[in-house]
């Protein structure tokens, strides 16, 4: 497996810098930011990783949300993959929620997406073995977080294995895709029309199927123009209630969809994730 570095800069005590790999998973090169705080020789550091919404590249987190002083400050990698497969060759469509930009975290089964549109794979399997041979990344320590499309990508990630994150958060998710017109399309597009093959891909239908996390945190934009339509975090709420799992679901007053709103709570979460990724467990 070869790592190409497109560029790097120095930034809040640490290294910013953007790199691509031939995935197998994608079939195609595929470009993730790593942010690496300044850290003593030798020593590995815990590792957060961000999923990013629809329309997204590696690149708008890297650029706008403002993350590094506050993983700087508590010494965290953070990794962030982009959201599809792209390249010549690779199926797309003219809507933005389908196709390019809009993987969904699914390994999809149905043509004309199947050959490269592998994205649980992706972030699952493939991607964590290339920063855990490339970087100094502690995996005992893992959290992960996420924004929409992301925010979906990083809670069902985090419930289908809860053993492997120490913490999931997430910024405006998708809370049910299966219960709103972006999942719901994408889900038919990429899953086929057999709606149980969906569910372990919905937060709200795994937690419903008996997936257990302990905590989590939201949050969500008042403002927000997708909130009652797509995201629904009323959903996650009643789910996690009923599952006896700690939910704090923040509304955040004027807030709306966009990187303003996800820098402006981006150090709480960085913190957040930092309390439970500097305890030690049992096995430590
Ligand atoms: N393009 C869509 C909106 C897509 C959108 O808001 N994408 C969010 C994630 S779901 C995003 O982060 N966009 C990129 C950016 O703001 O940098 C529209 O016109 O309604």
């Amino acid at each position: 497996m070869t790592m190409k570095t497109i560029w790097e800069h120095r930034s809040h005590d640490g290294v910013q810098g953007m790199y691509s790999h031939a995935s197998g998973s994608a079939g195609r090169d595929m470009a993730f930011g790593v942010f690496v705080p300044d850290h003593a020789p030798g020593a590995t550091l815990p590792v957060l990783w961000y999923l990013s919404g629809l329309t997204c590249t590696a690149a708008n987190v890297v650029e706008k949300g403002e993350y590094r002083a506050a993983c700087a400050r508590h010494g965290i990698i953070l990794v962030a993959p982009d959201t599809s497969p792209r390249g010549e060759g690779v199926a797309d469509d003219a809507d933005y929620d389908l196709g390019v930009g809009a993987g969904f975290y699914v390994d999809a089964t149905q043509q004309p997406w199947a050959a490269n549109y592998r994205m649980r794979s992706y972030v699952e399997e493939e991607l964590p073995a290339i920063v855990r041979s490339q970087f100094p990344a502690d995996f005992a320590r893992q959290s992960i977080t996420g924004h929409s499309m992301g925010g979906h990508g990083a809670l069902t990630i985090a419930l289908r294995n809860p053993q492997r994150f120490r913490s999931v958060s997430a910024f405006a998710p998708l809370c049910a895709p299966m219960q709103c017109s972006w999942g719901e399309k994408a889900f038919s597009n990429y899953l086929g029309t057999n709606r149980q093959a969906w569910r372990p891909y919905d937060a709200v239908a795994l937690i419903e199927d008996g997936a257990r996390l302990s905590e989590l945190l939201v949050d969500q934009g008042t403002a927000d123009q997708f909130l009652t339509e797509q995201l629904k975090p009323q959903l996650l709420h009643q789910a996690c209630t009923q599952a006896g799992i700690d939910a704090t679901i923040r509304m955040q007053e004027g807030y709306d969809h966009s990187y303003f709103f996800i820098s402006t709570f981006m150090s709480d979460h960085v913190e957040w994730h930092a309390a439970r990724l500097k305890q030690h467990t049992a096995h430590e």
